[in-house]
């Protein structure tokens, strides 16, 4: 995986907080001055606005790196029906190509200096004629971060898709716990280190619970906490940024 410029964010779930994860990694990367594309390659129960349809989750990666482009890049599928994308494409009569989606983020990964990929739903989930979301992952020849809950269960799923993308070849940089809670129970202490210790993947970070209701506001809240934590730009080296990022540095 040389030199890979971009990272896939999966998940445990639908769900789990891949965009507001992704949201986050992208606006820490894009403060440190790099420019971040953001690209959620196929987008199941989008919302209509007049006759488009628009992904929320995409318009949230948008704003994290300060862009109004409305590249369709960034979004090469829209559906919308809120169902596994295989279903919602089959319903709304469109084909899901691989090729197509995979010239467009090689088009974004041209422009940036990283590309933050969000999956749709977990690493299993059917796109198109059998394949699935670790398919894509695959074609696109990309590494996979995978955001996880903080609660009891979590072990389970994680390992789950830990050792699935390690058996279908996918390099695995970590594990991102969401959502953590200010109060763990006993479950969510330990979940972090469990993960960490038995998945054979790299604990990235602990992303903290945010009581914010607004997306934008929730976002920053979590950014601000993070960029406190000397344990961010190793996370972002982790992530395979920490090269874009240095270069930026050392090119300024
Ligand atoms: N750290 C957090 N603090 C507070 N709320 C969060 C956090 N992470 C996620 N959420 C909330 O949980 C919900 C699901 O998050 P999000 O949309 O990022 O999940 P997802 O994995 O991207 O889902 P999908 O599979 O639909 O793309 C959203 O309402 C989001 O605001
Ligand atoms: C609609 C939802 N928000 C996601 N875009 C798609 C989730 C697909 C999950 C499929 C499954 O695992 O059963
Ligand atoms: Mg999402």
């Amino acid at each position: 995986m040389a030199n890979c410029k971009g990272i896939f964010i999966t998940g445990t779930d639908t769900g789990v907080g891949k965009t507001i994860v992704s949201a986050v990694l992208a606006r820490l990367l894009a403060n440190k001055g790099l420019s971040v594309g953001v690209m959620k390659p196929v987008t199941s129960g989008c919302i209509e606005v007049g006759s488009k349809l628009l992904s929320e989750d995409a318009e949230l990666l948008k704003w994290a790196v300060h862009t109004r482009e409305d590249d369709p890049d960034m979004t090469p599928y829209l559906l919308r029906e809120p169902l596994a994308p295989s279903v919602a494409a089959e319903l709304d009569k469109v084909r899901i190509d691989f090729s197509i989606i995979k010239a467009a983020y090689e088009r974004l990964a041209a422009k940036h200096d990283f590309v933050i990929v969000e999956g749709a739903g977990g690493l299993m989930v059917p796109l198109a004629g059998g394949l699935l979301t670790a398919d894509l992952i695959n074609h696109l020849n990309l590494p996979v971060a995978v955001v996880a809950r903080p609660n009891l269960g979590t072990v389970n799923h994680t390992l789950l898709t830990t050792f699935t993308a390690r058996q279908m070849g996918i390099p695995v940089k970590g594990i991102i716990v969401n959502n953590y809670p200010s109060a763990p129970d006993k479950a969510e202490e330990y979940a972090p280190h469990m993960l960490g210790s038995l998945s054979g993947a790299a604990l990235l970070g602990v992303f903290p619970h945010s009581p914010r209701l607004d997306q934008h506001t929730l976002v920053e809240e979590i950014v601000s906490i993070l960029e406190q934590d000397p344990a961010t730009a190793l996370m972002l080296r982790e992530l395979g940024a920490g090269a874009a990022s240095s270069t930026k540095e050392s090119t300024r």
